[in-house]
């Protein structure tokens, strides 16, 4: 899940992530908090209100010498990306290895990403990224109600930000990649270059300019109304007197509600559009906790989110002792694919690719990643001189064939039906989708299982499910299902 809609305090309160400037559906919360501070940076523990603990800003930053790039040479370079965060870097990375030049340009390129990725080791490993996962648990629980609870043995892990973007980093550097420390304000397009206009005056000049600036869609144009869902969560890393969950398992989803029964408004709306604790336990007392709306339209208020967190965490008897750092995130889920091709190519957020179901989209990208780089490096390395909007065309083609363009319209028919469950109807639908054959599951979320399987994996989750699912799937589905049927039959190759 990168270069998301993420609001931080650690880099001042509610400044979103790559530029993202547009205001969502009033997801943004009124509420400041309380900052106390405490000689090295750690916070006072004065009340026992969950906000008071939240530490002072700070940004941190990678200590690596960066080569800038030189604009009074006025060279034009084989690629510019337009953000920095693990997509960018990652096709920076791939396309300087194969002797092209890249330059990359990004307001703070050695910031550390602020946020908490987590992923299956599977994912990473395929990538042989083991190295940059700090801690890893042996798998997974999912608590569907106070009576089921799902053991997944699938391992987990949670994606060490300051490795990742260090190695990236020292790669792009090892291959010559420059860097330009602004925000690109404007692209001009002509026959075999753009040139890129930045925020500090200067121009760059580039045969391909990829956007990997997140949901701020800096560059990639969209022609269709964008109507997302939006998954909202507030996480804090903490340090607790003591919590009851097992430190060898991370708990993926925690959907039990007992802790509302003596507040009967939240409990109310949290059986109308439910949130769940997603936990990482590092230890007996440090914690990474997350409240979670998984999607919903319009977004939850975060205050509505912080406010079920803390009933949650006194329910469950976590003492907050304090509180190293705290996330908020909005990630915007599923809507249209950008305008296919376009001039502009982009991966990531801004190229629609956050698992229209799942709000995840770290591990799918980074995949997609020398698919990218690899369209790139076959039309500028070779002889032949590409027009830049056949380089790009070749690119958005790889990037979005046929079977991912109806994977992820699958993708989008799940998402309509999350957002159309309840309480109820979400732990029935987890219930029967953690029973799935490993293959299934794991295949719906890690993005394996194109429309064939999907097909199967559907029919295997209505076999799976209750009763009273397959109805709610039917009667509440079926005009998604249409949708996405009537969709599927327009695009075709
Ligand atoms: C970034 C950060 C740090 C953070 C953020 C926040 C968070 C923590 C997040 C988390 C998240 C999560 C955990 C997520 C998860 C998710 C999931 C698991 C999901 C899943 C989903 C599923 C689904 C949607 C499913 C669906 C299904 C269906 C739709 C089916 C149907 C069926 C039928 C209708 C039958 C027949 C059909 C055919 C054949 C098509």
């Amino acid at each position: 899940m990168d270069s998301l809609l993420k609001i931080n305090t650690k880099y001042g309160f509610m400044q979103p992530l790559h530029g993202v400037s547009e205001k969502l559906n009033g997801l943004r919360s009124t509420k400041f908090h309380k900052i106390q501070r405490k000689k090295g940076g750690c916070v006072n523990v004065r009340s026992s209100a969950l906000l008071e603990l939240v530490p002072e800003a700070k940004k941190e930053t990678l200590e690596v010498e960066l080569p800038m790039y030189d604009p009074s040479r006025g060279l034009v370079v084989d690629l510019a990306v337009v953000g920095g965060g693990p997509a960018g870097l990652a096709v920076a990375q791939q396309v300087s290895e194969a002797g092209l030049s890249v330059c990359s340009i990004d307001p703070s390129p050695k910031l550390i990403w602020p946020n908490n990725y987590g992923v299956w080791v599977d994912e990473f490993e395929a990538m042989d990224l083991l190295d940059c996962l700090d801690t890893t648990w042996s798998g997974a629980v999912v608590f569907t109600n106070e009576q089921s609870t799902k053991d997944l043995g699938r391992p987990y892990g949670r994606v060490n930000r300051k490795q990742l973007k260090s190695k990236m980093l020292q790669k792009c550097i090892a291959n010559g990649v420059k860097f330009h420390e602004a925000k690109v304000v404007k692209v001009i397009h002509e026959e075999f270059k753009s040139l890129l206009i930045c925020s500090d005056g200067v121009t760059i000049q580039a045969a391909i300019v990829l956007d990997a600036t997140g949901f701020s869609r800096c560059l990639v144009r969209y022609d269709k109304p964008y109507n997302p869902g939006y998954q909202v969560a507030y996480g804090i890393l903490a340090e607790v007197e003591e919590h009851p969950f097992d430190v060898d398992k991370m708990v993926f989803m925690d959907w039990r509600d007992s802790h509302l029964d003596n507040n009967m408004v939240l409990k109310e709306r949290n059986s109308k559009i439910p949130t769940f604790l997603y936990a990482m336990p590092f230890s007996s007392n440090r914690i990474f906790l997350e409240e979670t709306s998984l999607v919903a339209r319009p977004g939850l208020q975060m205050s509505d989110i912080q406010e079920r967190m803390d009933a949650r965490l006194k329910h469950l008897g976590i003492k907050v002792k304090s509180i190293e750092e705290d996330e908020h995130c909005v990630i915007p889920m599923g809507g249209q694919l950008p305008v296919l091709p376009q001039r502009v190519v982009g991966i990531g957020g801004t190229a629609g690719m956050v698992h229209p179901s799942t709000g995840y989209m770290v591990a799918r990208t980074l995949a997609a990643a020398p698919i990218v780089a690899g369209a790139i490096v076959r039309c500028l390395g070779s002889d032949g001189r590409f027009r830049g909007d056949e380089i790009s065309s070749e690119v958005w083609r790889d990037l979005w064939p046929i079977e991912r363009r109806r994977q992820r319209e699958f993708f989008c028919f799940g998402m309509d039906i999350l957002l159309k469950l309840d309480l109820k109807g979400t732990r029935r639908l987890f219930d029967a989708f953690f029973d799935l054959e490993p293959h299934y599951w794991h295949g719906f979320l890690s993005s394996r299982l194109f429309l064939p399987e999907l097909i199967l994996f559907g029919l295997s989750l209505f076999s799976h499910a209750s009763n009273a699912s397959r109805v709610e799937i039917m009667a509440k589905g079926t005009p998604s299902l249409v949708n996405m049927i009537g969709n599927l039959v327009k695009d075709r190759d």
